[in-house]
């Protein structure tokens, strides 16, 4: 590889940017705030996301646009999901059908209901498809920054998924691959919403039992919709899937979970926000799984319940108790 371009100089942008110059690959971070940008390159690590965390000769850090892609043959994306289309609006003209497009970002976009490797294809205007990729699974930044083993999923047409699988794979981050981007994009658009309700019952002081509660009828649901939505089934029992939600509903890293901890504890939702430095991307995608699953009439209770807790200022108490109180069902239907 002669360059690999980093958009978004966040936490996990920076960790992957720190990753693949480690192996020796020249990278190029971009951050849009030319004054981040500046002290990034001045101070060689990102102390305000990944504190101690140097940056390899290889990396190189710029918030110009112009000329960002040339002599590039990938892209990785590490914005926030409502932010990926005008990011790549702004380097559209410069994308060739040789490179790679890799997307990191965990959401579904809201004015439009979309995959984010929809919205990819419709700014690339479908023409390089075949070249996007998305990398998703259960990784916080500040693990995989310090070399904690861990696991992750390459989704795309095979040729391409071995090329981003060969490129990220080290000793303590290995890359396996699978062809249902729907599937692996799903679960790590949703795991974030489910997080929430997690992290809720850890801010009402709630047990062990609500917790395994939440993830295995977490994973249910989102399972229901993913295959609702075209995706293989089994993919959901996989990294991207189970993995995710796991980790995202049990971690100390996890922001969707720090948000429903906060909620849980009485906090609302814009004051919570407004004290984060860093992005939940379950807050927004709520509201677009929140509004697919009504149209594709499948059946959410849980992301139904945070949806409400967020956006129409229910009681998250009043909601555990209607969950708990609907009618009696099957486990498995
Ligand atoms: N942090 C993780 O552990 C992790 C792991 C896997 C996936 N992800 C996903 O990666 C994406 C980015 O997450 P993050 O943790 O790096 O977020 P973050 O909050 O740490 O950083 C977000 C980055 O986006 C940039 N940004 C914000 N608004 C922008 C705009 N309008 N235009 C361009 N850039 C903008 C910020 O400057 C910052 O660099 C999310 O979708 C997240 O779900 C994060
Ligand atoms: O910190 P969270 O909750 O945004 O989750 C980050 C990653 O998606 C975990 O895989």
């Amino acid at each position: 590889m002669d360059k690999i371009v980093v958009m978004g100089a966040g936490s996990w942008g920076t960790a992957l940017a720190v990753l693949l110059a480690e192996k020796g690959y020249p990278v190029t971070l971009w951050e849009y705030k030319k004054e981040r940008a500046e002290k990034l390159l001045a101070e060689r690590e990102n102390p305000l996301y990944l504190k101690g965390i140097k940056f390899p000769d290889t990396l190189s850090v710029t918030s110009d646009i112009d000329g960002l892609l040339e002599g590039a043959q990938c892209v990785v994306f590490s914005v926030p999901s409502q932010v990926l289309r005008g990011v790549i609006e702004s380097i559209s003209p410069q994308i060739t059908k040789d490179i790679v497009l890799v997307n990191t970002a965990k959401g579904l976009e809201v004015s439009t209901g979309m995959r984010l490797s929809e919205v990819m294809k419709d700014e690339v205007m479908g023409k390089f498809h075949k070249n996007i990729v998305v990398l998703s699974g259960p990784t916080h930044a500040e693990e995989v920054a310090n070399k904690i083993p861990s696991t992750i999923v390459a989704a795309g047409n095979l040729e391409n998924a071995k090329k981003i699988q060969e490129l990220f794979n080290t000793g303590s981050f290995r890359v396996y691959i699978n062809e249902d981007i729907i599937g692996v994009e799903i679960g790590g658009a949703v795991k974030n919403c489910l997080a929430i309700a997690a992290g809720m019952a850890d801010g009402m002081e709630f047990g062990d039992n609500t917790k395994a509660a939440l993830i295995t009828r977490g994973i249910a649901e989102i399972t229901r919709f993913g295959v609702e939505l075209g995706a293989d089934e089994k993919t959901f029992s996989g990294l991207s899937g189970i993995g995710d939600l796991i980790v995202t509903c049990a971690s100390k890293h996890s922001r969707n979970r720090h948000v429903g901890d906060k909620l849980g504890k009485g906090m609302k939702l814009q004051e919570i926000l407004d004290e984060m430095l860093m992005v939940a991307e379950g807050v927004p995608t709520v509201k677009a799984v929140y509004e697919k699953s009504k149209s594709y009439k499948v059946s959410m209770p849980i992301l139904d319940a945070v949806y409400k807790v967020l956006y129409e200022d229910a009681n998250a108490k009043e909601m555990v108790k209607k969950l708990m109180e609907r009618d009696l069902k099957e486990e498995f239907y």
